[in-house]
């Protein structure tokens, strides 16, 4: 039963269930090992992963509860399991039950109604036949066993971070997913935040007051940025005796349930950690795309076909749309992708130039020449340099300590006013969509604050169950998500330590380029010195700080 461990990441991220509880390292919660020919099929690779030192793990047979077989199957070493904590491994006497799911009356139709602990969910899918088996995560679903009674659970609910659609989605199931799967009656919402735990009342939500909140947008807990304190947290969750934590929100988010799980595991408290990933911006790493995402793109739709039919009207029209997208150009790219009008989509991920061969300009003006309009998607976090060096302003942060952007919508705008009536002395008609200001919508708010369409509310359906599933069955420290469209306990770190942006040597970019046939700006020498130093050093900090 001797499992080694493969790689580096493993050293990085080793458990700690061997040592005592205070010589704990505060490493990452997630346990990385390579099967090595199990020998026992009733071993769990769930359990108590022993920690010894590198390069050997162990597993707890007498603790085992989930039986295991997939080492025996493979016998591979190449087969690398990035496992979830279990609420055992720091409280290893805690009682088991028989799954309320095996009476169900809906599940009795069910084939096979719970997960095998066997069931991995493999990272990579696109495999050559002598490649190694790879990273694997835990499949996500019900388990026969569980480690909560539904008279003992107390659940809450928050939500952190900007807005997404399919928030109350995701509240709305998780509150029906306990009471109607596993007879859970005792679930509060925490409202406004991580701040909310320690400064506002807490709701009571039933399956009544939840009902038709999926039908609306933005969040019915409320949300907040900054004001994370994982002590104060963590000394209300034990205060009001709550012992399930779901926790929806973003990459800072879900560092922030990293924090309140580790303290939970520190202070050995019988505490389930549940993570949900929501970003509109989808930049949250391994899992496939994040909910409410194609709602964003398809509502994106309507402010580009907005923009192009004023800017295809008149003589010269330049359309601009602004959509959302920090650091990574999903929307932009996607929302583009899915329209065909757009002539120029600009991304965070690939820098661009306004002048000389290949540039901006030029294209521009091709397209004002060919067709009398040109149409362009802008991510908000396109250009930043350009912005940063023009306006010498770059320091304002929001409360939980992300740099807020300068606006590019606006200053490419006027670059390229100044540039045509200026320098090329044609006259141009600009039509921007996404000014912040009272009479003109913003699309970057406009396509989040609304509710989700019909495939993201199954999507948020199957994430809100796949965490009650997960959490009623012990694991902790977790977040939940599709990996190659299996839902899978993602450890928390993993979606934390990287960010998902647009691959730019990848083949969906490609796609776009040869869908609008811009230019890659990709070749050009002079782009990187023409960015001030300081500015690049400034534009690095920040995404170092806000990730
Ligand atoms: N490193 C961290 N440790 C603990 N808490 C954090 C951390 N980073 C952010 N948080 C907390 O997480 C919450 C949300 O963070 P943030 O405002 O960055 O949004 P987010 O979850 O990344 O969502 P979005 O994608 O919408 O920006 C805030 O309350 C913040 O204090
Ligand atoms: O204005 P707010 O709510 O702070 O959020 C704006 C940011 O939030 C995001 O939507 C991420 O949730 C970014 O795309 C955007 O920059
Ligand atoms: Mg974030």
């Amino acid at each position: 039963m001797e499992l080694s461990l493969s790689n580096s990441s493993s050293l990085r991220f080793p458990q700690n269930d061997f040592l005592p509880r205070h010589n704990r390292s505060t490493l990452g919660p997630f346990h990385t090992f390579s099967i090595k020919k199990l020998a026992s099929k009733s071993i769990s690779i769930c359990r108590p992963l022993i920690w010894r030192r590198p390069p050997l793990v162990r597993l707890n047979a007498q603790t085992a509860t989930e039986s295991n077989a997939s080492g025996d199957k493979h016998g591979d070493d190449d087969f690398i399991v990035e496992d979830v904590p279990h609420l055992t491994h720091f409280l290893p006497d805690l009682p088991s039950y028989t799954n309320p799911l095996k009476k169900s009356q809906a599940y009795a139709v069910v084939k096979k109604t719970f997960v095998s602990p066997e069931d991995m969910v493999a990272k990579e899918i696109i495999v050559q036949k002598d490649s190694p088996r790879g990273i694997h995560f835990r499949r996500a679903g019900p388990r026969e066993k569980v480690f909560f009674t539904p008279e003992e659970v107390r659940a809450c609910i928050v939500t952190c971070g900007g807005l997404c659609p399919g928030i109350n989605t995701v509240i709305r199931e998780i509150v029906c997913g306990l009471k109607n799967m596993y007879g859970v009656d005792d679930v509060l919402g925490i409202q406004g935040g991580y701040s909310g735990f320690y400064s506002k009342n807490t709701l009571n939500l039933t399956t009544k007051v939840v009902n038709d909140i999926h039908k609306r947008g933005g969040t019915f807990l409320q949300t907040s940025r900054g004001g994370h304190d994982t002590k104060k947290i963590v000394d209300n969750i034990q205060d009001r005796g709550i012992n399930q934590v779901y926790i929806i929100g973003g990459d800072g988010t879900q560092k922030g349930a990293a924090a309140i799980y580790k303290e939970v595991e520190k202070r050995g408290i019988k505490v389930a950690v549940a993570g949900i990933p929501k970003t509109i911006d989808n930049d949250i790493a391994v899992i496939d795309k994040s909910f409410g995402f194609d709602t964003a793109v398809e509502e994106a739709q309507r402010a580009i076909n907005a923009a192009h039919v004023e800017a295809e009207s008149v003589q010269n029209g330049v359309g601009i749309v602004k959509l959302m997208g920090r650091y990574s150009g999903f929307i932009a790219m996607l929302a583009t992708l899915g329209n065909r009008d757009v002539d120029c989509c600009l991304i965070p991920e690939s820098p661009f130039y306004l002048e000389g061969p290949g540039g901006l300009y030029e294209y521009v003006e091709q397209q004002l020449k060919e067709n009398r309009h040109v149409l362009i998607v802008l991510a908000e976090g396109a250009g930043q340099e350009y912005v940063a060096q023009s306006m010498q302003a770059f320091q304002e942060k929001d409360a939980s300590g992300n740099r807020l952007l300068l606006d590019v919508g606006l200053w490419l705008t006027q670059q390229i006013k100044d540039h045509f009536t200026n320098e090329r002395k044609m006259t141009i008609n600009m039509k921007y969509i996404g000014k912040r200001n009272l009479y003109t919508s913003d699309p970057t708010y406009m396509i989040r604050a609304i509710p989700s369409n019909a495939s993201d509310n199954i999507y948020c359906t199957l994430l809100a169950q796949s965490a009650v599933h997960g959490a009623m069955a012990g694991f902790t420290g977790f977040t939940v998500g599709p990996v190659n469209s299996r839902h899978a306990y993602i450890p928390i770190n993993r979606v934390t330590e990287t960010t998902n942006t647009v691959n730019m040597t990848g083949r969906m970019w490609a796609r776009l380029l040869a869908s609008t046939n811009q230019p890659s700006f990709v070749n050009h020498q002079t782009l990187r010195e023409r960015v001030d130093k300081n500015t690049i050093d400034a534009i690095n900090n920040m995404k170092i700080n806000s990730t």
